[in-house]
């Protein structure tokens, strides 16, 4: 089967420069990923790393006056890097939709819950005027709101972090998206509700199908909920695996790293490993080189200049950049 045809979203080559004083720098570069129908592909990466400038270019949010998206972006069997401004509103919010980190500013503070539901409806769907009604009490119904009448009438402001972040899911999902771009969806709740509202993620996505992008710097959410996962560094995928493969046998220096990092309960001592430095700014980016390795002092100067490093397949499904994972040690295994 051509592979297109079993997949939902499909980015190949892509890279994403912004104007800067002039001047055109790369954020994002030659990235290659795909999600499959009923998938949930997770991008994870410090702070900077550009999974948010790659999302925002897979749901043509970025302003085209000081942004350059480049490659070939594949929804289902259209090409998003060529939709006009007038095409994009058939996909955005009706087959494909986004969630974002921060439920308040996704919604309008002024106007109430359960309008703002059938206002989503009413964007792409045609149903007889007393159904919608009934429509946004079943959606609410579907996130886990046990009030839906009570909340339909509420503002935004009246509800807690989590209950507005299941509003925020219920209009995501209202139109029934094969395609659901997470952006940090849990990040601002607390680790409870996370929990809540990472399982009903995956509820939706088994009912519906939907394939799921889902943006986090948080290792513990991929475990619990990815099928992939893609670990993006200084703007490029730097190891690419099935979620088992990677956490059994990550291999590039900054997948162990970031591994090594996240804190255990059977931890013997209260240090945690910390990764030294932090992502380079845009302007001090070379994406020709594997820029994790600066952040390795203890590593060879020749790996770390080497140019024209590339992502391999070194297993089946997963793929890795460079070649500096073969020898790699932390400090103390030296
Ligand atoms: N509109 C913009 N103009 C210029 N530079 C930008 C713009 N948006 C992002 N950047 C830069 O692009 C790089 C990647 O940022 P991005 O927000 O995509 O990273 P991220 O991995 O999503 O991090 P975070 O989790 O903090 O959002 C950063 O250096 C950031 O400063």
């Amino acid at each position: 089967m051509a592979e297109h045809q079993t997949s939902l979203l499909r980015a190949k080559n892509v890279s994403v420069a912004f104007k800067i004083r002039g001047e055109y720098i790369t954020a994002v570069s030659n990235v290659d990923l795909t999600v499959k129908p009923g998938e949930v592909y997770a991008l994870v990466g410090e702070s900077g790393s550009g999974k948010s400038t790659l999302a925002t270019a897979m749901i043509g949010l970025h302003d085209p006056a000081y942004t350059k998206v480049t490659g070939d972006i594949q929804f289902e069997t259209q090409d998003l890097l060529k939709l006009t401004n007038e095409e994009w509103p058939a996909l955005r919010g009706n087959v494909m939709s986004m969630i974002f980190q921060d439920p308040l500013s996704a919604l309008n503070p002024l106007q109430k819950i359960g309008d703002q539901i059938k206002e989503a409806l009413m964007m792409h769907d045609v149903y007889p005027e007393t159904a919608y009604d009934d429509r946004v009490l079943d959606l609410l119904n579907s996130v886990g709101i046990n009030h839906p009448k009570w909340v339909a009438n509420e503002f935004p402001h009246q509800l807690s972090g989590g209950m507005r972040q299941r509003v925020v899911i219920a209009i995501a999902v209202a139109n029934k998206p094969r395609l659901i771009i997470a952006d940090e969806p849990t990040t601002a709740l607390d680790v409870t509700i996370q929990a809540q509202i990472l399982d009903l993620l995956k509820t939706i996505q088994k009912e519906n199908s939907a394939g799921i992008l889902l943006i986090t710097h948080d290792l513990g959410v991929v475990a619990e909920v990815a099928d992939t996962v893609g670990v993006m560094y200084a703007g490029q995928i730097v190891e690419q695996a099935p979620v088992a493969k990677l956490f059994e046998a990550p291999k590039h220096p900054y997948t162990r790293s970031l591994l090594r990092s996240i804190p255990t309960l059977d931890q013997q001592n209260d240090d945690l490993y910390v990764i030294a430095g932090s992502v380079p700014s845009l302007k001090k980016m070379d994406h020709r080189r594997d820029m994790f390795l600066d952040r390795i002092p203890w590593i060879d100067d020749d790996l770390r200049q080497a140019t024209n490093v590339s992502l391999n397949e070194v297993s089946p499904e997963h793929f890795v950049r460079g070649t500096a994972w073969q020898t790699f040690r932390f400090a103390e295994e030296k």
